[in-house]
């Protein structure tokens, strides 16, 4: 044996046994999250048990990514500790998560890396579709599409908020990369047309006016349903992402053709219940105004007279009549916070109406 294959030896030994050590420190913490749901039941008897704990989840990931000592990055870190929380819940119960389908679209990759791979994800039909099969309790929660950075607000999104009572709990944002793909049965034909999604086509825009300018661009449903004509028509090929190339066996043929690199979606978690704080949270609210001078200003002189940090407003056109108004807002802060109350107060003194959409943690991966 030379001396590089006995120190191989040697190091595989070492991972042999921390293997075996990781094993059974999953194994324990795994016995710890069963006997958290059943001490949950017993101290529940009767009334709904929440078994999932999205700020508890929050607070784990924080702090393994704070204290990671590397060589892994914290976010590699936070993934792992993400796969294993899932399964240790999924012992307590199986989480049914319904998700803007069809399988292989950014909406499940998003719910995939918000829950881990451990839950039963349930595609559905359309954002609308989502909020019902959670209002119903068919579905313990839901995951939609919110904001791109390219492109936006999916203001289906936002107008669902206006009639449902669902709360959002978390929210997880996903890198989106785009690729042209094709079928490798069809690879040496012409493209004459290429499908996808509105939003993807939009987010790609200036590379195919570049690129293939010219060639047919027809919209679809979803990136998957583009990759699912691709594969089985001749001469098309489609815009979509990995999972959807990889579902439907294609090949890429230009790679990341996004016309922004930071090309970022934004999706909600939407549940039924309120999420407690976890100490690095922010709240969504829907206001309407009266429409008169200065009443937007009014809105807003609250937030910066407490030092609340808004992050993102909206304006909407209202259900109840022409030229009137609702506003979405995300902020900093947690209902149960002392200085959200007041604002809150304030805005609700001035405000036609006002929806408390939920406070949720931060998103942490
Ligand atoms: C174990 C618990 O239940 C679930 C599982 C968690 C875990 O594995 O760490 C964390 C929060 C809950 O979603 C808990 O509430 O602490």
């Amino acid at each position: 044996m030379t001396d590089e294959q006995t120190r191989l030896g040697e190091l595989r030994e070492e991972i042999d046994q921390l293997d075996q050590k990781i094993m059974e420190l999953i194994s324990a913490r795994a016995k710890c999250a069963q006997e958290v749901a059943s001490v949950k039941m017993t101290s529940n008897s009767g009334q709904d048990v929440f078994f999932y704990r999205p700020e508890r989840e929050a607070q784990v990931l924080r702090r393994i990514k704070e204290q990671n000592p590397g060589p892994l990055s914290g976010e590699e870190m936070a993934r792992l500790f993400r796969e294993i929380m899932s399964a240790c819940l999924a012992l307590e119960k199986p989480m049914h998560i319904a998700f803007l389908g069809p399988i292989g679209t950014f909406t499940q990759a998003a719910a995939l890396k918000h829950f881990g791979h451990s839950v039963v994800s349930v595609p559905l039909p359309a954002i609308d579709a989502v909020f019902r099969e959670v209002e119903s309790g068919a579905a313990h929660y839901g995951v939609v599409p919110v904001e791109n950075s390219t492109e936006g607000m999916i203001n289906h999104t936002l107008d669902m908020f206006m009639s449902s009572p669902l709360k959002i709990c978390g929210e997880v944002q996903l890198r989106i990369h785009h690729h042209l793909l094709v079928s490798p049965a069809n690879k040496d034909q012409e493209i004459t047309r290429i499908y996808s999604h509105q939003q993807s086509f939009a987010q790609c825009r200036q590379w195919l006016d570049t690129h293939r300018y010219g060639i047919e661009r027809v919209t679809v449903s979803s990136n998957a349903e583009a990759a699912r004509r691709a594969a089985e028509e001749p001469g098309t090929a489609a815009i979509a992402g990995d999972m959807a190339a990889e579902l439907y066996g294609l090949e890429i043929v230009a790679n990341s053709i996004e016309d922004r690199p930071d090309n970022t979606t934004r999706f909600l978690i939407i549940g039924r219940e309120e999420v407690p704080a976890s100490g690095h949270d922010k709240s969504s609210i829907l206001v309407s105004m009266r429409n008169k001078p200065g009443a937007l200003y009014q809105l807003l002189e609250p937030f910066h007279r407490h030092g609340l940090s808004l992050t993102r407003i909206e304006t909407r056109p209202s259900p109840s009549g022409t030229w009137a108004y609702v506003f979405y807002i995300d902020f900093e802060g947690h209902v149960e916070d002392e200085q959200v109350r007041k604002v809150l107060a304030d805005v609700e003194d001035e405000a036609v109406e006002l929806k408390r959409l939920g406070s949720y943690p931060i998103g942490v991966l």
